[in-house]
């Protein structure tokens, strides 16, 4: 039998890419998250139409949890969650948490909480069929080029939170960050909690680097522990008091990060080994 050069070809690449994958650390990293990315756009065509059925309404969130959840499988990743007691609160709350990678999605998916919604930069509202799916759950987007508009966005989350029962979730640090640390905290999820004036609870989860790092290029399976820290109540405060409330939860932040750190496998005895 012969083959055409076309066939040629595709046994070549057949054969070339499980190599290449076992092989190079980096070209693992780049399928890994190339697929991460294409799945997410893909299991929101599926998500759509879901969503549409009821418009866009906050609900919605709960189809993109289920849609996501079973990644942390595909990947290997074990997700520990700590402090759920700490969610047990019925009214609106605020939460604040680290941001080291678009990975975050996985541990903000096993833990959101009902009626809770993230706030996003404009730009996700662009990234295809997963912005349209987004729009859908009612992210709330936010042009972080414009500060006066993301604060008027953020005033009326305010509002919304109380009358529709509504949580938020935002992550302070602004951007993605995987230093190792936390970047400075931007106040704008404390002025939300102020005006509405419901809790924040902070979530921490521990650094992804055994197991992720997009400057080594490094992306294998591995563990991440999820965080829920008490509620910080803000009845009460006024605006003055959010520089004050913003660096006392990022202290709160930062203990249990670097604690959660520590105790990284076959890191000091505390840790899993
Ligand atoms: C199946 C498909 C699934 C798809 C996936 C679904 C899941 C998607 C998940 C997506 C996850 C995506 C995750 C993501 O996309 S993360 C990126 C987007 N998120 C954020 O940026 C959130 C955090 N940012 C802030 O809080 C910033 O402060 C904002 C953006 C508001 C302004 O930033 P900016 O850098 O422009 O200005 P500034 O911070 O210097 O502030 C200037 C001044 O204004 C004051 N100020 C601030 N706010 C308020 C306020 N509300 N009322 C009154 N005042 C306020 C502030 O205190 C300061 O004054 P002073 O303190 O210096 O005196
Ligand atoms: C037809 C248009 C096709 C567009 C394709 C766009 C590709 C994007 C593919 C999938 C979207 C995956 C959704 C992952 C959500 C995670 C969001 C995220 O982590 O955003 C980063 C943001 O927090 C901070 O941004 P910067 O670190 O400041 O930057």
């Amino acid at each position: 039998m012969e083959l055409s050069v076309a066939q040629w070809l595709l046994v070549v690449c057949l054969v070339a890419f499980p190599l290449l994958y076992e092989w190079s650390v980096s070209f693992k990293y780049f399928c890994k998250m190339a697929f991460y990315n294409g799945w997410i756009l893909t299991l929101a065509i599926l998500a759509i139409p879901i969503c549409a059925v009821r418009g866009r309404n906050v609900e919605n969130m709960k189809v993109l949890q289920f849609m996501l959840l079973h990644i942390k499988y595909l990947y290997g990743i074990k997700i520990e969650v700590r402090g759920w007691e700490n969610f047990n609160i019925k009214e609106p709350y605020v939460v604040v948490s680290n941001h080291q990678s678009s990975l975050d999605l996985l541990g903000m998916m096993e833990i959101l909480p009902s009626r809770c919604v993230p706030i996003a930069k404009r730009e996700l509202m662009y990234a295809g069929t997963a912005g349209l799916a987004c729009w859908l759950a009612g992210v709330i987007f936010i042009n972080r080029k414009k500060t006066d508009d993301a604060i008027s966005v953020m005033t009326e989350a305010a509002e919304t939170m109380l009358k529709e029962d509504v949580r938020v979730w935002v992550f302070p640090e602004g951007t993605r960050n995987h230093s190792g640390s936390l970047l400075p905290f931007k106040r704008g999820a404390f002025h939300l909690a102020v005006k509405a004036q419901v809790p924040v609870i902070p979530v921490v989860m521990s650094s992804y680097k055994d197991f992720y790092c997009k400057k080594e290029r490094k992306f294998t399976t591995g563990k991440c522990t999820v965080r829920i820290l008490p509620g910080v109540h803000t009845k009460g405060l006024s605006s003055d008091d959010v520089p004050e409330l913003a660096d006392r939860v990022r202290g709160m932040m930062l203990e249990a990060f670097s604690q959660m750190s520590s105790e990284r496998p076959g890191k000091g005895p505390g840790g899993v080994h």
